[in-house]
């Protein structure tokens, strides 16, 4: 049996190693003493007190055994590969002998001689090319097509490095989802504190900027007011000069003279020189414009952050680079305290925008800045192609050969074909445009999540949806990071036949039957041609790329020379497509995954054509509305409005209601809370309690995942308040949304959370199971004016959380006698938690004393996330400057989790009632108007004591 090893793994500090790996290649299961210990997880034998845990899979016919973990002195507690706090008794699993059953796992890609294997949210063998550039020092420059593994291997790479270390790319969705490919299996390195960062992001780390970025559509909308005037007619093409020309390429000053701008040579610029006056008059009223709306343009905004960047990583991974401008680039490279210490990696060919990026113009950025790179840069080029099926990785390869063959090569870095290693089966079809097609297709496709249209301009979408019913339509502009199994290319080369037939011209078709790209430089150095169609051909390229199996190209013009040259395959005959519809559960998952990725546009569609959503028939309690409804009930008000308010409180844990009821003798506020709530979930949360709540999951489908009950919780709040696992993870697959928050500033986690402090059964049972759905991966807070973004493994991060989680519950209560929160109030709240949701070492009183007051405010240290405000030796509170994300903005902490809101706990709850009695009614109001005094100044105070720092 082939036996390999998992990169992490360091057989010289495994006593026994050897010798159990060569009982395991005999295959000799008896003598390894293995045992199934979990999902294609098992272990063998070392010694008397130290395992292997193992993987076992198939390959070409083989069984091949995975060695990934050293288990010592059977803690099998601390595995990785277990789920937390695993407790395995040996004795009672039974002994495997031989491999018998062949392993139902495959892996598709194994290098026939590479020993070691590579874990993200799969298994990975690296081919030659990748082994080679797991191997290079930095710095580095990695070039591949989509699909490549650049960021598979990019992220392996980054687990050789130490210190502090930045993942940056441009996309939101790609960070997030890097970091989880990441973190996957329970990945830790205590070598290493790593920040995933979209450039945005890094922006707010340095400082955030005032205002709100500026989006294509608030750019074209400028635009319209000025089109006439200009004699301009293409904001996309401005908005690329803009970024890509005059501003992006420059680090020295923000943006480039009118002198210079008007001096550019002919491809350096988008525009013809007769146009270019007008040009830059336009960029200086689009200056005055950010300013006076109060937009920022994140090149400016990355020249001006130079002079404030500090050197604060070790090492600098910048993942699609291509989508980022050299300014940015530069800003980016600065936060390295060493030269060279980075890793650059993308592809030119995928960019759609004209903006100017090739590989050239970053080098002549280091060649300029020598201090950014050291001793010289190694570019390396990935050509495996994992992703696309054959067929498709064949026509991309035409395409790019056609660019070749018109206008030469783009630079040395971009100029090479793609190897398919996908054994997936595709195909790649033409066919003529035509109603009967168009129905047909239309037919197959309505329905399914898999089937995307790209047209090449946004104005074609609504014909698009003429004939298409899928809400899945996207211009070229939208396709960057697109996946999907099929799909259609609408008219793309015949909507712009004239182009095409421009870049097809002349060229010779054998030169498209060449198995490499020889290198060649354009002849004529003043030739913008290439400038001027590639757009066109790049963006026939992505469109192509972003199938993973199937392309349909529908054009009316099937005969046009670009097309021949292409020598696509025209349908004769039947479009043999089988009907495709996709479940609900599905296409409430692709609305959600297209929200993340930033395409709002089709997310909605979805959601009103596919769901067929509907708004919510009854009314939604809001803060406001909350606040009249109180007031009435303590004003008298009706049994049945008072038990809503009641009930509202509860919920919300809201103190001052709950204590205001108490006062007025609303009955069920004198009882104890614990059988309030009880009643409380049997009344309006019966359905949430169901192993099978098909109630809850239709209320989903008819109003949406994320629907308003009365009390404006989402569904994924409630079943998390109330333990249900099974729905949490139901929910989620139909891409509920945790991250929204209820009137009382509460996510789906604080309710958890909230329930796992007050309730040990719910601890041990629920959160195990809660927490790795709920909680986000990184939380943004921003503190003193900049970001701060606190990934979810740090101890920190759970801090925050948990004060948040017991603002209304103990703050009230605690300020009132003049208490904050303190390391024993926590050590009290987390005894009961899992070892899966926080380790026992991070439990004990110290560590967390230690935590706080290495984040306080004043505190002097590097590492100081200034989360915690010390009002006494021992005493916290949240630093009350915080802000945290809301959407696209940010929300003071105490406008999130309001200070009016905190009540105390009245003494006579809290006495038994005979003791009560003792002391008498008079005495007892004495005492907790003493406490809402303390607490009233408190709340005065906390705000001023916030100005008090800022000064
Ligand atoms: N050596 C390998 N063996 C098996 N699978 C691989 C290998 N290298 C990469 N892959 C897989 O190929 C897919 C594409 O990889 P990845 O997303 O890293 O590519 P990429 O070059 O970053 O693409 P894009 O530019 O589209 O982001 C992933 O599913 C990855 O796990």
């Amino acid at each position: 049996m082939r036996v390999l090893l998992y990169s992490d793994l360091t057989p010289a500090t495994i006593p026994g190693f050897n010798k159990l790996r060569t009982t395991l290649e005999a295959g000799n299961f008896r003598q390894a003493d293995v045992r199934k210990i979990g999902d294609n997880l098992y272990r063998a034998r070392l010694n008397k007190r130290d395992r292997l845990l193992f993987s076992l899979y198939r390959h070409d016919g083989e069984t091949c055994c995975l060695l990934l973990e050293h288990i010592r002195n059977h803690a099998y507690a601390h595995s990785r590969f277990l789920a937390g706090g695993a407790v395995i008794d040996e004795e009672k699993i039974p002994l495997l002998s031989t491999p018998e059953e062949a392993p139902t796992e495959a892996l598709d890609h194994l290098h026939p001689q590479r020993e070691r294997f590579h874990l993200l949210d799969k298994i990975l063998s690296f081919d030659d090319e990748q082994q080679r550039v797991y191997e290079a020092p930095p710095p580095l420059v990695v070039i591949g097509s989509a699909g490549s593994g650049k960021t598979a291997l990019v992220l392996e790479k980054l687990k050789l490095t130490i210190g502090d270390v930045l993942y940056v790319s441009l996309s939101p969705y790609l960070v997030t989802n890097a970091r989880d490919l990441y973190y996957a299996h329970g990945y830790d390195n205590a070598d290493q504190s790593v920040d995933f960062l979209s450039f945005h992001e890094l922006l707010e780390s340095i400082q955030v900027p005032e205002g709100r970025e500026i989006t294509q559509r608030d750019f074209q909308a400028w635009f319209q007011r000025h089109r006439q005037r200009s004699g301009l007619n293409d904001p996309h093409k401005l908005y690329e000069e803009f970024r890509g020309v005059i501003t992006g390429p420059v680090t020295e000053r923000g943006w480039r003279s009118r002198d210079e701008y008007l001096e550019l040579g002919v491809k350096q610029s988008i525009f013809p020189e007769a146009e270019r006056a007008q040009v830059y008059a336009l960029f200086q009223r689009y200056l005055t414009f950010l300013d006076e709306v109060g937009l920022y343009d994140p090149n400016l905004v990355a020249h001006r952050h130079l002079a404030r960047v500090q050197a604060s990583y070790d090492f600098v991974v910048v993942d699609e680079v291509q989508d980022i401008t050299n300014v940015q680039l530069y800003l980016i490279l600065r936060t390295l305290r060493e030269p060279g210490q980075f890793l650059l990696s993308g592809d030119a060919n995928q960019i759609v925008h004209p903006n100017f990026f090739s590989w050239s113009s970053v080098k002549s950025l280091f060649f300029r800045e020598r201090d950014l790179v050291g001793h010289g840069e190694v570019v390396r080029i990935l050509q495996a192609n994992y992703r696309n099926a054959a067929v498709v990785t064949a026509l991309a390869n035409r395409i790019l050969k056609l660019k070749h063959a018109r206008f030469g090569s783009v630079d040395r870095e971009s100029n090479y074909l793609v190897h398919s290693a996908a054994d997936q089966p595709g195909r790649v079809q033409l066919l003529e445009d035509s109603d009967a097609v168009k129905r047909e297709l239309d037919t197959r496709t309505a329905r399914s999540t898999r089937f995307a249209v790209i047209v090449l301009h946004p104005e074609q979408k609504a014909e698009v949806r003429r004939w298409f019913r899928t809400p899945l339509v996207f211009s070229i502009h939208e396709a960057k990071g697109l996946e999907y199994e099929s799909v259609i290319l609408y008219n793309v080369v015949s909507s712009e036949s004239r182009m095409f037939r421009a870049i097809a011209a002349g060229v010779d078709p054998a030169a498209l039957e060449q198995e490499e790209l020889a290198y060649s430089r354009a002849r004529d150095k003043r030739d913008k041609s290439l400038e001027v169609y590639k757009f066109f051909i790049n963006a026939l390229y992505v469109a192509v790329t972003r199938a993973m199996r199937n392309v349909y190209l529908m054009e009316s013009q099937p005969a046009h020379p670009a097309l021949a040259l292409l020598r696509l395959e025209r349908l004769d005959g039947e479009l043999a497509l089988e009907q495709d519809d996709s479940s609900l559960d599905e296409w409430q998952r692709e609305a959600r995954r297209l929200e993340l990725q930033g395409k709002e546009e089709q997310a909605q569609a979805i959601r009103e054509q596919v769901l067929g959503e509907q708004p919510v028939p009854w009314t939604v309690l809001d803060r406001e509305e909350f606040a009249v409804s109180r007031e009435q009930a303590l004003e008298g008000g009706g049994k049945k409005q008072r038990l809503e308010v009641f009930e509202y409180a509860l919920l919300h844990h809201h103190r001052p209601t709950l204590n205001a009821l108490a006062e007025v003798g609303f009955k069920p506020a004198c009882q104890p809370e614990s059988k309030a709530v009880r009643q409380l979930h049997r009344n309006r949360f019966m359905s949430y309690e169901m192993r099978n709540p098909t109630a809850v999951l239709k209320d989903t489908e008819r109003y949406g995942v994320d629907h308003r009950t009365a009390f404006n919780l989402t569904p994924l709040m409630i079943a998390a308040r109330l333990g249900n696992a099974g729905l949490v993870a139901q929910l989620i697959e139909r891409g509920a949304d945790p991250t929204l928050t209820a009137n009382n500033g509460f996510t789906a986690l604080h309710f958890a959370l909230e329930q796992a402090v007050i309730d040990e059964g719910y601890a041990r049972r629920c959160l195990p199971k809660l927490y790795p759905l709920l909680a986000p991966a990184s939380v943004g807070v921003q503190v003193v004016g900049r970001l701060v973004k606190l990934d979810r493994r740090l101890m920190e991060t759970f801090l925050l959380e948990l004060f948040q989680v017991m603002f209304y519950r103990h703050l009230g209560p605690a300020q009132s006698v003049g208490a904050g929160y303190t390391a024993q109030d926590i050590e009290r709240w987390v005894a009961a938690l899992p070892e899966r949701v926080l380790p026992a070492r991070r439990k004990r009183r110290p560590y967390i004393s230690g935590v706080l007051a290495k984040n306080e405010l004043r505190r002097d240290d590097r590492y100081n996330r200034k989360l915690f405000l010390r009002l006494q030796r021992g005493h916290y509170v949240l630093n009350p400057t915080l802000k945290l994300r809301h959407g696209e903005g940010w929300l003071a902490l105490h406008e999130r989790f309001p200070l009016e809101d905190l009540g105390i706990a009245r003494i006579d709850d809290e006495l038994a009632a005979q003791t009560a009695r003792w002391y008498g009614p008079e005495q007892l109001r004495t005492y907790n108007r003493r406490r809402e005094l303390v607490l009233e100044d408190f709340r005065r105070r906390l705000p001023s004591l916030a100005d008090d720092l800022k000064t």
